[in-house]
């Protein structure tokens, strides 16, 4: 809203203008009927409230000049106490206006006859010279309400740039920085008041080419004031078409890490206390795990898939000093070999097409000061292998499309499901990172060699999955641990989990009994332990073998059959054609 109050020192010099040239007293009130400006008489009274304002009134509501010849008779002035004894001679009341809107008045008052003959005779002349004081009125008015509003959207921005994480720059045309929010005064080491330009502070050559050129930028760069890198994202601000330059988002490099860490770490925080099993091995392995712990050494783990590799090399990280750093996963197996590379060891701007603007970080780069956990490393393709040697040798990473080797400190866990000699003896792994990784090798037993774990994983497991589903704690009766120990769980801890997941799930009431564990549990016919090989007719084999030992129990074939899905006769011609050795006579 418009109020005359605002801009009182502009108004008070306009009322003393206006007397100057008429030689008249002027007085201006606002909507409210307060006294805003006044000279002679009229001055000491500004800033009260106008009781006898009837004719302003009147033109505050008509939004019409009016020239009064006779104050004190005329029909305006009748209800005023002065009403026949007014002092003054004549008066002159025009509008002040705002976009159509009546928020003020310009009063001249004569008190001699002098005065009021000057105002009588020129009227209309008189009036238009008001009606030009008010406009200007009006336009300052305007202006302070823009600038005011400008200020308040400014401060609505400042405040909102002070609330990220990010530094931002802002900068104009001339690349002069126009504005900067807290965090960017920190990470850049921005002086106080001081007038300076973008290249002051960053290297700023290649941001502003591809801002002039693209409209954008993203990338990597460095502080002038500040050591270490930053990453930037760059934007240019556009006016009509015009270029007005640019908005900078800055994120420090380190900073980028702790997010990196904690979204790696802190999630799933894992000691050596999470790594259940109470039998001997695992006690000893557990011992050795803590103390190499301690040591930055490269570590192997092997292990069948889930016995817990991940989970002892979260443990090994999160007890070592690189456990404020981060932790990163990365399956060797699972990401395309194109694409692992680029992910281990990052790359440079322009590496190669469709390589982001500004390059990538590879995760050894990230994982500065923490751990790289690479799992099925077996799988690696061998030409990643010979840089993965030069990382550990050197403790140096190049990016792909870079001469230049960046210094990393890193621990390396590798882990593998494989057999690696026989990946080395074949070829397909090399020997040199076999007898690198393998300085200090874990070998995790699969779940049938230490069944003894059994009943304290499932047990946890159930009331780890009751709390979940918010079910009463549920109990494993004493008949299904045994069927759990009869088992020989190829698919190891995660299996055991899963199925106890499912039992918690299904079981009407809080117990998990041998006849709640799913059938393939019960009726002692897992999957081969370790799939050697996919061909069919090997896994036929080993399936009719496994059925037969399994059957060999009670004696009879028909069970075995049973459980393969197949008849009698086709059981025998299989055995026969496969030439399986039975261990039993069967009926
Ligand atoms: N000793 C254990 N105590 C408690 N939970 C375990 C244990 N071992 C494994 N687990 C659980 O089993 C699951 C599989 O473990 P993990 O992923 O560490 O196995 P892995 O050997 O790395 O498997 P893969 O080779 O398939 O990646 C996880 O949920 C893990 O928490």
């Amino acid at each position: 809203m418009y109020y005359l109050r605002d801009i009182q020192n502009t108004v008070q010099q306009t009322a003393e203008a206006i007397a100057e040239v008429l030689k008249i007293e002027v007085e201006i009130a606002d909507q409210d009927m307060v006294r805003v400006a006044g000279t002679g008489k009229c001055h000491s009274r500004c800033g009260q409230v106008m009781d006898e304002g009837f004719v302003y009134r009147h033109v505050l509501t008509t939004g019409e000049a009016i020239i009064i010849q006779n104050p004190g008779d005329h029909e305006l002035c009748l209800p005023c106490c002065h009403h026949g004894h007014c002092s003054e001679n004549a008066e002159v009341a025009s509008p002040i206006k705002v976009e159509g809107k009546t928020i003020g008045v310009i009063g001249l008052i004569s008190f001699d006859a002098e005065q009021a003959k000057r105002l009588l005779d020129n009227k209309e002349s008189l009036l238009r010279y008001l009606e030009k004081m008010s406009e200007l009125i009006a336009g300052k008015l305007v202006e302070n309400y823009q600038s005011r509003q400008q200020e308040v959207l400014t401060n609505q921005l400042i405040t909102v740039l002070n609330l990220l994480n990010d530094g931002i720059l802002v900068v104009d045309e001339q690349k002069m920085i126009t504005n900067y929010n807290k965090v960017a005064k920190k990470i850049l080491a921005i002086p106080d008041k001081q007038k300076l330009l973008l290249k002051d502070l960053l290297d700023s050559d290649n941001l502003w080419k591809a801002v002039a050129q693209n409209g954008n930028f993203s990338g990597q760069v460095s502080g002038k004031r500040t050591l270490g890198k930053l990453f930037c994202d760059a934007f240019a601000i556009n006016t009509q078409g015009k270029p007005e330059g640019a908005v900078i988002v800055l994120k420090d490099v380190q900073q980028v890490k702790k997010i990196v860490k904690d979204a790696t770490v802190s999630g799933i925080e894992t000691d050596f206390s999470q790594i259940l099993g109470d039998s001997r091995r695992m006690l000893e392995l557990r011992e050795v795990a803590y103390r190499v712990a301690q040591s930055s050494s490269t570590l192997l783990i092997q292990g069948e898939s889930g016995t817990g590799k991940e989970l002892f090399a979260r443990a090994i990280h999160q007890s070592s000093k690189r456990k404020n750093h981060a932790f990163i996963a990365i399956n060797c197996g699972a990401i395309p070999e194109n694409l692992l590379e680029s992910e281990l060891f990052g790359y440079e701007e322009g590496a190669f097409t469709g390589a982001q603007r500004g390059g990538k970080l590879g995760k050894f780069e990230l994982a500065h000061l923490g751990t790289v956990f690479l799992d099925e490393i077996g799988d690696m393709p061998l030409h990643l292998q010979v840089k993965l040697l030069r990382v550990l040798q050197e403790r140096r990473v190049e990016r792909i499309g870079s001469t230049r080797s960046i210094p990393i400190d890193v621990r390396v866990i590798a882990a593998t499901h494989r057999d690696l000699e026989q990946l080395v003896a074949t070829g397909e792994f090399r020997e040199d990172l076999y007898y690198r990784l393998h300085v200090i090798p874990l070998s995790i037993p699969p779940l049938r060699e230490r069944k003894e774990d059994i009943p304290l994983l499932a047990r946890s497991f159930a009331d780890y999955y009751s709390r979940l589903i918010a079910k009463e704690n549920v109990a494993i009766t004493p008949e299904a641990i045994q069927v759990l120990m009869n088992y020989t769980w190829p698919g190891n801890v995660r299996e055991l989990g899963n199925v106890i997941e499912y039992s918690v799930t299904m079981t009407t009431g809080n117990t998990i009994t041998a006849d709640t564990l799913p059938r393939r549990i019960r009726t002692q016919a897992p999957l081969p332990a370790r799939v050697q090989s996919l061909n069919l007719a090997e896994l036929e084999r080993d399936a009719i073998a496994k059925a037969l030992e399994i059957a060999s129990s009670t004696g009879n074939k028909d069970e075995a059959a049973k459980m393969l899905g197949i008849g009698r006769a086709t059981l025998y011609r299989k055995i026969k054609e496969y030439k399986i050795a039975e261990k039993r006579t069967f009926s």
